[in-house]
């Protein structure tokens, strides 16, 4: 308890929206990323992984900052309107795209939306020489999931 108790006190924490289409593999990479990232908690194997119902969350740590991840339902076409009003009310958002050919055109519309957002952030934040620590932390993130 004492331990959860300092690392409570001495992490910054962000909420981090797992979006992506239907079947994008969004559950497998908050799973995967359980199992990486939080030393006391392994994530479901992949055999025991079914169609997300509501919602699927989870903490992992990178670095001194913990990210609750939060895999919402619902990838499919009629409900995508909901993540322009969702990501606005986390710290960040992890995209999957893990769609078939078919679909990648419906799976790249929302990053270019985001994209609109987020560059010209970044370039403000360099240009002022801000650390705006939810960018900090987004590629290292990335490329340690890919990796595990
Ligand atoms: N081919 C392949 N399939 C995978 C891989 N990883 C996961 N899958 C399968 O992809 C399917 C979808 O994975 P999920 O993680 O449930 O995807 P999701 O985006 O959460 O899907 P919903 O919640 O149903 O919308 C499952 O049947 C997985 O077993 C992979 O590396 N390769
Ligand atoms: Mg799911």
């Amino acid at each position: 308890m004492s331990d959860l108790y300092k690392d409570m006190l001495l992490k910054d924490q962000y909420c981090i929206l797992i979006l992506g289409l239907d079947n994008a593999v969004r559950t497998t990479v908050l799973e995967r990323s359980k199992t990486r990232f939080h030393k006391n908690s392994k994530g479901r194997s992949l055999s025991k992984i079914t169609t997300t119902v509501g919602l699927n969350t989870g903490t992992v740590d990178v670095g001194k900052a913990r990210l609750l991840l939060c895999g919402l339902a619902g990838g499919q076409e009629e409900l995508q309107s909901l993540w322009y009003k969702d990501q606005a009310e986390g710290h960040g958002v992890l995209y999957v795209m893990g769609s078939t050919e078919e679909r990648l055109s419906e799976a790249v519309a929302f990053p270019i939306f985001l994209s609109s957002f987020y560059i010209p952030l970044l370039l403000k934040s360099w240009a002022a020489q801000e650390k705006n620590p939810e960018m900090l932390i987004s590629l290292p993130y990335l490329l340690s999931v890919r990796n595990s």
